[in-house]
């Protein structure tokens, strides 16, 4: 990088330039002064390494203009052509703090350029297409292979809306709606090329999207395609020739069914794998929707239990009077109304496989006794029977109650607690994990759609900030209502936030309670505000706080809220900061 403002070779600086810039040239060339220009490219004097040290010693922001530091310190810099004004260091102790802030300052700055060149060595290796783009749409970096492949040179296509440079691109469109979208199909020169698209997560913003652009096109992922089939096919043949003595065991994982990419996902999804390996009981907590008995067939298929049945128990919805011969099964005759034959419960019904117990917190106390008898016998007697039936059954639990609270209260026995407690799993409720939402939206959105048939719809970043910011109360089993009701009301192809719910959008506007609440409601009332503007209140204090947070670094304050720092500065003007 040339360290003159306007592209020619001496080396000079710009008075609107930042100190940061001013050291990194001082690194760089290892000079003691540097020409300052201004618009003209007048000289209009000179800034030396010592005054810069001096500054930055006094705390000056890395990121404020020469011109600013002129201002303040008139006397520390030359305005004219002539000697640099040296201004005296005041103590050796300072001195050396200077030293050890430049060499810390070089360190960074090797590290970032070597860091920098690292992933450009990964891009650039990679047979893929590869283009990176910020929250704006432009583009910040683009691999060879993409170049290649688009005839262009990387320097021309740095800094481009994304649309500028890549055909029928989406990429802009995916860091609006911020959903991924894995193996489509987008025309580039005519021809079918297969793409995904990524959105970049941090803190609960979109922050940028990876393009990439998969193998030369859709004729050769057809040839691999029909590859996998045939070597698929020769599997199969293999595997019936065979004929493995012991019975095979599941191969497909359902994890794949627990959708999400938050690290609470991630953590329940290593606790599956975890509880799969031991029969040990385990006990699912969270809210009502959040997918308890999801994760509870979850942990049954990836289990050795697996090739036995899952039963499902929802102990809140069988009247008390039946649980007793529902759960354990009763013999011919065991009472007035009874089947001929007897019938099994759901015990022996899950036998070589799981029970899941939904709602274990509503069990009556005298059926929770017979509950522990059976967890530690491991035996069954039917209703009106003698005999004990033998039973090998992995218990799982779940519950939307605080057991812990209603051992307390002596509502639930503590030993079977503790039964029951051995491998504990505990789902966040989805206003807790925002980042699930968008993949959520996505997977139903395509499962919904393929159902009745239907073209997918979109949604408007509008309404995915909407979304995003509703509290969920019914958690996932409320996403997935509200997708179905959309697919089934909205005509076009777009989801926009009017289409939403009224519901979902009052209570999104309420969801923070307090000084917030009122504020908000306050700029509602007033202004008649749009949507748009409580999207960027939000904003405006998010930066704010940021700021204060970082003691008005702007550069660490851009860190903080995971902007690059031209979109902060641009923010800052947009919002009078
Ligand atoms: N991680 C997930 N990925 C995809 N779908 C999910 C996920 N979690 C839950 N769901 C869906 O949400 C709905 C509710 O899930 P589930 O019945 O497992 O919740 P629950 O916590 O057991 O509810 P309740 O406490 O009311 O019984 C279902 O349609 C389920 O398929």
């Amino acid at each position: 990088m040339c360290g003159n403002a306007y592209g020619c070779e001496e080396i000079v600086l710009r008075a609107d330039q930042t100190l940061k810039e001013a050291m990194q040239l001082f690194i760089r060339y290892e000079i003691n002064e540097i020409p300052v220009i201004d618009h003209q490219r007048r000289k209009i004097g000179r800034l030396t390494c010592k005054t810069l040290l001096k500054a930055l010693a006094d705390k000056w922001d890395d990121d404020a203009t020469i011109e600013s530091l002129w201002n303040a310190q008139k006397t520390a810099v030359e305005h004219t052509e002539g000697q640099p004004i040296d201004v005296p260091l005041e103590s050796h102790a300072s001195v050396s703090k200077l030293i050890a802030k430049v060499q810390r300052l070089k360190l960074e700055l090797q590290e970032a350029q070597s860091m920098a060149e690292t992933m450009k060595t990964v891009l650039d290796s990679a047979y893929e297409g590869i283009v990176v783009v910020d929250a704006q749409g432009i583009i910040r970096e683009i691999n060879k292979a993409y170049c290649q492949f688009l005839g262009i040179h990387r320097e021309d296509a740095i800094g481009k809306h994304v649309t500028e440079v890549i055909e029928n691109t989406r990429l802009h469109i995916c860091i609006e709606s911020g959903i991924p979208e894995r193996g489509f199909i987008q025309k580039i020169f005519d021809q079918p090329m297969v793409v995904h698209r990524i959105p970049i997560w941090r803190e609960g913003n979109v922050i940028g999207a990876i393009g990439m652009l998969i193998f030369q096109g859709v004729s050769e992922v057809y040839q691999i395609f029909q590859r996998v089939q045939e070597l698929s096919r020769q599997a199969s043949q293999k595997e019936k020739n065979v004929k493995r003595a012991a019975s095979p065991k599941k191969q497909t994982s359902s994890l794949d069914s627990l959708v999400g990419r938050s690290a609470a996902i991630a953590k329940i999804k290593q606790m599956v794998r975890r509880a799969a390996r031991v029969p040990f009981t385990v006990l699912i907590t969270g809210e009502s929707g959040t997918g308890k008995e999801v994760l509870a067939r979850a942990i049954h298929q990836s289990s050795p239990y697996a090739d036995g049945t899952f039963v499902s128990v929802n102990c809140a919805a069988i009247p008390e009077s039946l649980l007793e011969a529902e759960l354990f099964g009763y013999e011919e005759g065991a009472f007035t109304g009874a089947k001929k034959g007897g019938k099994l419960g759901k015990f022996q019904l899950a036998h070589k496989g799981t029970l899941f117990l939904d709602e274990i917190g509503d069990m009556p106390l005298y059926m929770q006794a017979k509950i522990l008898r059976v967890l530690e016998e491991k035996k069954v007697e039917r209703v009106g029977g003698v005999a004990e039936i033998e039973l090998d059954v992995r218990i799982i639990a779940a519950t939307n109650k605080n057991l812990e609270e209603m051992v307390r209260k002596g509502q639930f026995r503590e030993d079977l607690f503790y039964r029951l407690n051995i491998i504990r799993i505990h789902i966040p409720a989805l206003r807790e994990r925002k980042m699930d939402i968008p993949y959520l939206l996505a997977y139903y959105m395509e499962r919904v759609c393929e159902q009745f048939g239907l073209k997918q719809k979109e949604f408007t970043k509008e309404a995915m900030q909407a979304l995003m910011d509703y509290s969920w109360p019914g958690n996932i089993r409320e996403l997935v209502n509200v997708v179905e009701w959309l697919v089934g009301m909205v005509d076009g192809q777009k989801i926009e936030k009017e289409h939403l719910p009224s519901h979902l959008l009052s209570s999104a506007l309420l969801m923070k309670n307090g000084r917030e609440m009122e504020e908000r409601k306050k700029i509602i009332e007033q202004t008649d505000a749009h949507w748009r503007d409580i999207v960027d209140y939000d904003e405006r204090e998010r930066i704010k706080q940021a700021l204060i947070e970082e003691k008005g670094n702007k550069a660490a304050a851009a860190r903080k809220l995971g902007m690059h720092r031209s979109t902060l500065y641009e923010k800052l003007k947009k919002y009078n900061l």
